[in-house]
């Protein structure tokens, strides 16, 4: 079975990123690279990545008017990541048409649209004028994100088994905010451990910090392959 991990690679350089990478095997985990690195490392990083034989999830959440963000999926999509995503927030024709993008991909990543951000409570999401709960605007936009044709979403666990009722076992639920008992919330709001991200019915989970600074990084990924079952 292959792993529902997928490891944050927040780190500033390319080397330090490959010292991290260099004892793990595509059959441990899937590789995420976000803004941090893709502005250091850039494409070419990316390459090395998927040319290991690792599943990569370009995780740059574009966001911008329908022909913009097309045409970034598209870029996108010609580095052979397995997935990318959009913000849900930019809407229905914005969606459709990162999806468009994708069609003439032989191999077409998935297409996944972010919801609320893991890092948002109640208070936090009231700021920005949305008064609801951050569970009813996840299922908002993730209902958005399906009648848009897309993949799936990024929301907390919290909100997945929810979702998964709503939404059916085909659509994605990647999970970021995932916290092994013990370990350092940090700046994520809406957490929950491995077990229990399993339990919501999660696709993937998404882990950067509680492994990339552990001491032992092998052991923490031991651990929560066996907690989700993979
Ligand atoms: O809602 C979101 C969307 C993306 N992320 C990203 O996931 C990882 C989480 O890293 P941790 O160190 O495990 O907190 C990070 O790259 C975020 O950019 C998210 O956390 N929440």
């Amino acid at each position: 079975m292959s792993s529902r991990l997928i490891i944050a690679l927040d780190f500033a350089t390319a080397e330090q990123a490959l010292a991290f990478v260099a004892p793990l095997t595509p059959s441990q985990c899937k590789l995420k690279v976000g803004f941090e690195l893709f502005v250091a490392a850039g494409p070419a990083f990316v390459r090395q990545l998927t040319a290991r034989g690792f599943d990569v999830f370009l995780d740059l959440k574009f966001h911008d008017i329908p022909n913009t963000v097309a045409s970034a999926c598209k870029a996108a999509a010609g580095l052979g990541v397995w997935m990318l995503n959009v913000h849900a927030s930019g809407g229905t024709k914005m969606m459709q048409a990162a999806r468009e993008a994708l069609q003439g991909f032989a191999n077409p990543p998935k297409l996944i649209a972010v919801t609320v951000l893991t890092s948002m409570d109640k208070a936090q999401l009231s700021g920005t004028g949305i008064t609801v709960e951050p569970a009813k605007q996840v299922q908002h936009l993730a209902q958005l994100t399906a009648d848009s044709g897309l993949d799936g979403v990024v929301c907390s666990a919290q909100e997945s088994a929810m979702l998964r009722q709503r939404l059916g076992n085909d659509f994605l639920l990647v999970t970021p905010g995932i916290r092994p008992t013990g370990s350092d919330q940090g700046d994520q709001s809406r957490v929950m451990t491995p077990a229990q991200a399993r339990e919501a019915g999660v696709s993937y989970v998404v882990v950067g910090r509680p492994i990339t600074q552990a001491p032992d990084p092998q052991a923490v990924i031991a651990a929560i392959n066996l907690e989700l079952g993979s």
